[in-house]
């Protein structure tokens, strides 16, 4: 079965054939699908360029149908020229899956990890036949994206569907994507080491500046987070939903609830993470947004990092001079790529140095152990080779199967793209099966 969808330029329409695992027998209604024999992982990544040459076309596949601006590409290109064309994203991706397969291996598991992206070579449909050239017929995606949005997770979906599509396989393979692991220990824990030994850095040289909390300078941590159309961030799924998975999962919603998925997702993390870090205690602490595009007249999440730090600089924490410096939790992404290396390495940092203000960004999980083996114990959970679905905070482990039209991509006029029918299935998720921690 296939639709046709209205894509933002309707030259790009594009046809999206059905998902081959949504609306499959095996799943059980609770967002929690049947274990299965997988026989490959697939690692699928958002890809970036190698060299000069691959800057604009790179670009183009990005952001095609999307009616970004080409003044807005000729100023990411920039990001990428000065780092010779190359964007890090792939030489991260290639050490990731060299991780996975070291931890599968040393857990005896036999799967081999295939990697595969949107935007550039090697692409999901290439991977894909090749996978099914080498035999495999049942796979497990694992993205390289945490949280719930559009993006995050229904755009790789329509990535498997598609490429299936286009390569003739559909019907031929079991194509399968893991949950959104934002809420793993495995991803929170890396945050958190990193916030205390950020927090250690900046005191250390605060105070050898003067400046540090015994002589009244203050410190702020910016959670900084990829921004979203804000319509986006409400199609990740209904507002009140953070108190009622709370609820059943028996914790407090805290500073998630009432926001929009998407952010309150953020929210419950960084406080998940400021949890693990008792030298965080008493210091301030915000969600700030990055590398927003798209039209002015477009409402995307707020505030923008740079904003905030102004904001921050010339508020009470400021006029008195107090506020000293920021340290910058990455928690939105996976690995060091353009939008952490440019946008917060680069732009942020230099913002807080036209304020005075004292700078340190911290890591992101990268090939961190804990966020590799979090990983290798979702793949597990999906084998049914693990009891429990570990998550920490509000949440509860996040659903297998996305809800019906969870994520979906909200278009300029405000419709909501429609999904194929097997996208939407007649699926109800709950975070009742899941296991909290901490
Ligand atoms: C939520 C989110 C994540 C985090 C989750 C995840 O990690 O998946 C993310 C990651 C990334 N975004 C990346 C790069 C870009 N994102 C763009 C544009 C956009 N991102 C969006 C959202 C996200 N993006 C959105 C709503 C747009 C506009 C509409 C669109 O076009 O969908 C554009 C177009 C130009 C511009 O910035 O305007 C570029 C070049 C790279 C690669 C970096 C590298 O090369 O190292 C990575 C990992
Ligand atoms: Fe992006």
């Amino acid at each position: 079965m296939t639709e046709t969808v209205n894509t933002p330029n309707a030259a790009d329409s594009v046809e999206f054939p059905p998902i081959a695992d949504q609306a499959g027998p095996d799943y059980d209604r609770f967002g929690v699908m049947e274990p299965k024999a997988y026989d490959a992982i697939l690692l699928a990544s958002f890809g970036g360029p190698e060299g000069q040459d691959d800057v604009i076309p790179f670009l183009r596949n990005v952001t095609k149908g999307r009616g970004i601006p080409d003044e807005r590409l000729e100023e990411v290109a920039t990001h990428y020229r000065a780092n010779g064309g190359v964007s890090p994203i792939n030489a991260q991706n290639r050490a990731l899956k060299a991780a996975l397969e070291a931890e599968l291996s040393s857990r005896g598991i036999e799967l081999p990890v295939y990697w595969g992206n949107r935007n550039w070579d090697p692409y999901i449909p290439q991977t894909l036949q090749q996978m099914h050239d080498d035999g495999h017929r049942r796979v497990l995606t694992v993205a390289t994206s945490a949280y719930s949005c559009y993006s995050s997770c229904r755009q790789y979906r329509e990535d498997m569907g598609m490429a299936l599509r286009s390569t003739g396989l559909e019907g031929t393979m079991d194509l399968d994507k893991a949950r959104q692991y934002f809420n793993h220990p495995g991803f929170v824990e890396p945050f958190a080491e990193g916030l205390a030994a950020g927090l250690k850095e900046i005191r250390e040289e605060l105070a050898a500046a003067g400046k540090g909390e015994e002589n009244g300078g203050k410190l702020h941590i910016l959670f900084a987070t990829h921004s979203i159309p804000t319509a986006d961030a409400e199609a990740a799924g209904p507002r009140p939903l953070a108190a009622e998975l709370c609820e059943r999962t028996g914790a407090q919603p805290g500073e998630a609830n009432g926001a929009d998925v998407y952010s309150a997702q953020h929210l419950d993390v960084a406080e998940q993470i400021l949890a693990r870090v008792p030298e965080a205690e008493g210091v301030e602490w915000s969600l700030v947004y990055q590398s927003r595009s798209g039209a002015p007249h477009v409402p995307w999440l707020e505030p923008d990092i740079n904003d905030a730090m102004e904001d921050l600089a010339q508020g009470e924490a400021g006029a008195d001079g107090a506020l000293a410096g920021v340290v910058v939790v990455p928690l939105g992404f996976v690995s060091d790529h353009m939008e952490v290396v440019w946008d917060l390495d680069t732009e942020a940092k230099e913002t807080a140095e036209e304020l005075g203000l004292a700078f340190r960004r911290t890591p992101t999980p990268g090939t961190h152990p804990s966020f590799v083996s979090g990983l290798v114990d979702i793949v597990e959970e999906r084998l049914g080779t693990r009891e429990g679905r570990a998550a920490v905070g509000c949440f509860g482990a996040w659903y297998d199967v996305c809800r019906p039209n969870c994520c979906s991509k909200v278009m300029r006029d405000g419709t909501v793209r429609p999904t194929t029918s097997a996208v939407d299935a007649d699926v109800k998720g709950t975070a009742a099966a899941s296991t909290v921690e901490g």
